[in-house]
């Protein structure tokens, strides 16, 4: 039972929930059965059939519509005298400003990425409302609290970085199948439908015979006069054949390993491919396009033979090439996107099969392709039910009580709840501390593009950077741009040794990064350090 006190601080408190997913529709349900009556509440995304398993706001009526909106609906239907705004929106816009945070007494965030909670991390700092920030995956979650001055922030420790593999297992020596999935995904997934600038580590030539006049020219892009079936059989034996017989004549790379086969289109495709796959033309929209659909194929469960593979890679492909065209040099891959976790699927298990690594089913390949541990409602309920018994502490300022719980699969103590009294600030926190942090940059051959892009943007999350040399702007990043001042910048990130100062005696530059004030300090080697003082947010 609620106390008196607990009472009039839920009904006069107005709370921010970022994140109308899995744990969202769990919390905005138990935050309005706990009484609160004023809630706001952002999320970007439409409803997807995959959510109606555990996102059980949305009906399947609801597909295609604002989260926000149906989950503010939703909940209205059995509390209709509270209060709940809903935004359809991406968190990060202008509009969600420091202002606009300064109004809630306190922030919940049911996100997925890190990204996202990074920037509302700031934001709550910087207007000063503690957040109560969310996770889960699997069995897993936690729960933790975070208040300036008192309790670490959400950047204070750093994040564990995503899986990655060394480039020449992808590329020549694959030894399990998450090996061929990133193959398929981030490099020939990439390199036929993605962007062709971005660098990619696929070999792009082809020193194939019938084409020894044409040395020069990308293997991946369609030749003149050549049709879709044409294309899909030199892609497949450039992949699969030729690559693979040029990685076999290095000797050395193969004495302790096994040797893969190359594999050829005309071993396994039958004679005239396009006639038999062409029959069912299903779909019309990009989500019913599928190649599964096309080729009679049912359950994603069953691992397809190595032709089955092979007719899902070309019959993916030529779906790709004449129902998909336009988005052709912009797509990246999605788990969502049926069409491409079957081509993923078929070019991985074909890669499977040369080096003679196990075959997966496309259920199996999409999971490991989209990183995807299936989320489990109950947890979500758990986690959500937290967030509410914090952001309660929060509001009756009850900060000795404070915990972080971590939800976790097998019992520790007899526990599956494993409360945690929240930790200190961490001291030397380039987003919540006063500690300047330092970098080194190599001067001489660093571009300020490289400043911008790897530190600035990539490693320090700063979405808007206005960086300034003395009084002056050199770069900056914004919407509302003169075209020629977007072309002085773009010449500025070009320049290498850009930091180097006219005379040789340190130099300080402010750096204004998301109005993050920022001092650099210029040595004389060629490598300067970067101070950074995180005192004004956003100001
Ligand atoms: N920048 C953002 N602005 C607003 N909402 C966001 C932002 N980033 C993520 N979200 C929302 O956070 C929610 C996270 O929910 P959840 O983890 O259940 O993911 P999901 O996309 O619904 O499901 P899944 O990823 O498991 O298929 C999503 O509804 C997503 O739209
Ligand atoms: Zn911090």
């Amino acid at each position: 039972m609620a106390s008196e006190e607990q009472i009039s601080a839920i009904k006069g408190a107005k709370v921010l929930m970022v994140g109308a997913g899995g744990i969202g529709c769990e919390l905005l349900k138990t935050l309005a059965l706990s009484g609160f009556q004023d809630i706001h509440i952002i999320d970007m995304d439409t409803i997807e059939v995959s959510n109606l398993n555990r996102q059980f706001l949305f009906r399947q009526s609801h597909v295609g519509q604002s989260k926000a909106k149906v989950a503010r609906d939703a909940v209205l239907r059995f509390r209709p005298n509270i209060s709940i705004t809903p935004y359809h929106a991406n968190v990060k816009e202008s509009r969600f400003n420091v202002d606009f945070y300064k109004e809630f007494d306190v922030v919940l965030n049911g996100l997925d990425n890190l990204d996202a909670r990074r920037h509302v991390n700031r934001l709550c700092l910087a207007a000063d409302v503690p957040l109560v920030e969310s996770g889960t995956t699997g069995f897993l979650g936690q729960v933790t609290v975070h208040l300036k001055g008192k309790t670490e922030c959400y950047e204070c420790q750093a994040k564990p970085a995503p899986k990655t593999y060394p480039v020449c297992t992808i590329t020549s020596t694959p030894s399990k199948f998450v090996h061929c999935i990133v193959w398929a995904k981030d490099l020939l997934f990439a390199k036929l439908f993605g962007d062709k600038n971005l660098e990619n580590d696929l070999n792009v030539r082809s020193s194939d015979a019938t084409n020894l006049s044409e040395h020069s020219e990308d293997v991946f892009e369609c030749r003149k006069g050549e049709d879709i079936e044409q294309y899909g059989r030199r892609i497949y034996d450039h992949v699969f054949g030729h690559n693979i017989e040029v990685a076999l004549s290095n000797e050395e790379t193969w004495k302790n390993r096994n040797k893969p086969c190359a594999i050829y289109s005309k071993d396994v495709f039958p004679d005239k491919l396009t006639k038999e796959n062409g029959k069912t033309e299903k779909g019309s929209t990009t989500e019913d396009v599928s190649a599964m659909a096309s080729l009679g194929l049912k359950n994603p469960q069953d691992v397809w033979s190595l032709a089955e593979n092979s007719r899902v890679f070309y019959e993916s492909l030529r779906l790709f090439f004449s129902k998909r065209q336009k988005e052709i040099g912009n797509l990246t891959f999605d788990k969502d996107d049926q069409l491409a976790v079957e081509f993923v699927t078929a070019a991985a298990n074909i890669r499977a099969s040369s080096f003679g690594i196990p075959l997966h089913s496309l259920f199996e390949a999409k999971g490991i392709a989209g990183n995807i541990v299936h989320a489990v409602a109950t947890t979500n309920a758990i986690i959500a039910g937290l967030i509410v018994i914090e952001a309660i502490k929060v509001l009756k300022k009850d900060s000795n009580n404070y915990r972080m719980t971590y939800c976790l699969e097998h019992p520790s103590k007899k526990l599956l709840l494993m409360p945690v009294e929240p930790y200190e600030p961490n001291k030397s926190c380039y987003v919540c501390s006063e500690t300047p942090l330092s970098l080194e940059v190599n001067t001489h051959h660093s571009k300020l593009r490289d400043f911008v892009e790897k530190i600035v943007k990539a490693k320090l999350g700063m979405n808007f950077p206005v960086i300034m040399s003395g009084a002056s702007i050199i770069y900056e990043v914004g919407e509302d741009l003169e075209e020629d001042m977007v072309a002085i910048y773009a010449a500025n990130l070009e320049k290498v040794k850009f930091f180097f100062p006219c005379s040789k005696n340190i130099k300080t530059i402010n750096m204004n990064l998301f109005s993050f004030l920022q001092n650099v300090g210029l040595e004389s080697t060629g490598i300067f350090l970067l101070h950074f003082s995180s005192l004004n947010y956003f100001t």
